[in-house]
């Protein structure tokens, strides 16, 4: 009979039998892992070899069969006079029957792409597309060019539905070019099964995805019913898939074949940077009525005449700053997710035929705007991510001549965006990467715009167009954070002694010497302005030497500010931490802005409608001299 302590000698025999297998096992998982890596890794190769000896070949050749035709219809039917980088590869690639993924910047000329090709070649050409608004101006522009196209979207009555899911039943519809949601993929059997008849009867000649990257998780602008799209390649062969984005990312683009079942495609990317568009951060004054002066001054003197977009955080903010325009006498309306869809359409046919000089938005005007002279866009409010931001920014100057990016910048924005976002993984440090860009002092603009595209642009690429490289001669100041860190440290921990939250604003008060007495810091108070205090804190959050800390109440979320992982580095007595301050170039709001873009070697490019300007100063013999000048600034509007 074995006695208790040979029971308990058993079990921990036992034990260690466990510690050991379950060492095992995690060494096998680990080997498992580090397997399921390499195979990745290998399919990832592979796709990309595949990709590589695509790109090897001369997409942008003219000798292909259908050349001649490619070209006639440019001309005559787009009456556009020759292809803008990439677009010719891009056809020529689809025409080949290849699957392929095109990367463009926003108004790059991506539609042409898909538009092009669908009228080379008997058959349909299916364009899924997210937005209502995107599809009603595509269709509207193709009609225009007596090109057959159609759309069928949520608004479209029941009627006029039948008669679009008809098209690809009828072997004889003129119908080239068929718009419709993803949506319609995933919950319409009968769009399904009528675009199974148009596949049987070998009539679906391609299918275009534009804003491809909504398929991925990774991307900015995720949609769920594009991920239903991943059945399309297998229930279609041979079909091509043209998928089109203006999302550059490594990540979001492996993630995209992936779903859509392409990989190895050709991906056809251009480069990111839009020369012809000017950057510039503008200190955002607190009160709104101030906001509403600098909005006012910037559209009736600097854009006077031109069209553009003022984006805003919310419906509130929207409405509040289109009525204040409105009030100041600017042709103004307001767009956003609460108008129906019939009142969104109209404004943005109104101010597209230049009724409303701006639009006041927020970002549900987004996609798909086809206004090739927006001049200015203007963001009230900072955007959630750089990603947003190059996409928001990027509807100005699609037509190639100057316009301006302005962003009005103050700290409190960062809160009210973060209070809005951080509830979804990685947005907080997408919104980081925002507010480092305004608080920028030094670098060009470009620049930073290139690294998160992970581009390379040179100061050449810039040609001065962003506030930093048109005033590079600003000297610049740099303090020494040291101590401002130790001092914010101090006020949080006296806080926290005193059970008491403190949102930024209230930081900076005890810092400045200023609210409750009992949360003042004991020392001097700094020797630098409120507003470089504003940009330490932004610039502490976003160096993760301080955290955000959200907090709901029943009417809102409300961000305090914690010590961050960093700050136990002030400790060490080797510690440096510097900030350059930043300064505010000059930028006349209230004159007109000059219109043509600096070349390298400090010629102007006088775009076409500079010299026809020009050629009307010219009659003015007053104005002659001033003609030929080589720095035009041009008040002549
Ligand atoms: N080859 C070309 N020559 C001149 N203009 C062009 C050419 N291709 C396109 N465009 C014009 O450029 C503008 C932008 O094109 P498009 O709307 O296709 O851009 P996009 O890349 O699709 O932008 P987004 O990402 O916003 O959808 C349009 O006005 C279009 O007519």
């Amino acid at each position: 009979m074995k006695t208790v302590n040979d029971l308990e000698k058993e079990i921990k025999n036992v034990d260690k039998e466990l510690t050991r297998i379950d060492a095992e096992i995690a060494k096998l998982k680990n080997q498992q892992r580090q397997l399921h890596e390499k195979k990745t890794s290998l399919k990832n190769s592979i796709n990309k070899l595949k990709s590589d000896s695509l790109a090897s070949i001369d997409w942008a050749g003219t000798s292909y069969e259908w050349s001649d035709d490619v070209n006639i219809t440019l001309q005559n039917v787009f009456k556009l006079e020759s292809f803008r980088p990439h677009q010719l590869s891009a056809i020529n690639c689809t025409l080949s029957g290849q699957h392929a993924i095109v990367v463009m910047p926003t108004g790059a000329g991506k539609s042409l792409c898909y538009q092009l090709p669908a009228l080379i070649k008997p058959g349909l050409t299916i364009v899924v597309s997210p937005l209502v608004s995107l599809m009603e101006d595509q269709v509207r522009s193709l009609t225009k060019k007596d090109i057959p196209a159609q759309l069928i979207t949520s608004n479209t009555s029941r009627e006029d539905s039948n008669a679009a899911l008809n098209i690809l039943k009828d072997k004889n519809s003129p119908i080239k070019l068929l718009y419709v949601t993803p949506e319609r993929f995933a919950k319409s059997k009968r769009f399904m099964a009528n675009l199974q008849k148009c596949f049987a009867d070998g009539r679906l000649q391609r299918i275009a995805i534009d804003e491809v990257h909504c398929c991925s998780q990774w991307g900015h602008d995720f949609r769920p019913d594009y991920k239903f799209l991943g059945i399309l390649s297998n229930m279609f062969p041979k079909v091509p898939i043209l998928g089109l984005t203006a999302t550059a990312t490594a990540h979001v683009l492996t993630d995209v074949q992936k779903i859509l079942n392409i990989q190895g495609c050709l991906v056809i990317k251009s480069t990111f940077n839009r020369p012809n568009l000017f950057y510039k951060i503008l200190e955002k004054p607190s009160s709104q009525e101030e906001c509403l002066t600098i909005l006012e001054k910037l559209i009736k003197y600097r854009y006077k005449g031109e069209s553009g977009i003022v984006y805003t955080h919310s419906i509130k903010d929207c409405e509040d700053i289109a009525n204040g325009l409105r009030k100041r006498g600017l042709k103004v309306a307001s767009y956003h997710a609460n108008l129906e869809a019939d009142a969104r359409s109209k404004v943005h046919i109104k101010w597209h035929d230049k009724h409303y000089q701006a639009i006041v938005a927020t970002v549900a005007f987004g996609m798909g705007i086809d206004k090739p002279d927006v001049r200015f866009v203007i963001h009230h409010t900072i955007s959630k991510s750089m990603e947003n931001y190059y996409q928001e920014s990027g509807r100005a100057g699609r037509d190639g001549d100057r316009a301006e990016c302005v962003t009005l910048y103050r700290m409190q924005d960062l809160f009210k965006v973060s209070t809005m976002v951080f509830t979804s993984v990685g947005s907080l440090d997408h919104l980081y990467g925002m507010v480092k860009y305004c608080l920028n002092g030094t670098l060009c603009r470009r620049q930073l715009i290139a690294e998160h595209f992970d581009e390379d642009w040179g100061n050449a690429d810039c040609n001065k167009m962003c506030d930093i490289c048109s005033n590079p001669n600003s000297n610049v100041r740099e303090i020494n954070l040291e101590s401002h860190c130790k001092t914010l440290a101090s006020i949080i921990e006296n806080a926290d002694k005193q059970d008491t939250k403190l949102t930024a604003q209230k930081i900076l008060d005890a810092w400045f010497l200023k609210g409750p007495v009992n949360l003042r810091h004991k020392g001097k108070e700094p020797s630098i302005s409120r507003a470089v205090g504003e940009d330490v804190i932004a610039y502490l959050l976003v160096e993760n030497y301080l955290v955000e800390d959200f907090h709901f109440t029943a009417y809102s979320t409300i961000s305090y500010i914690k010590k961050g992982p960093n700050i136990d580095l002030v400790q060490d007595p080797d510690f440096t931490l510097k900030m350059p301050v930043r300064k505010y170039s000059q930028f006349e709001i209230d004159r007109p802005a000059p219109i043509q873009i600096e070349t390298n070697d400090n010629n102007i490019e006088v775009k076409e409608k500079t010299i026809k300007k020009r050629k009307l100063m010219a009659s003015d013999s007053s104005q002659t001299k001033k003609s030929k000048t080589i720095v035009i600034e041009d008040y002549s509007d």
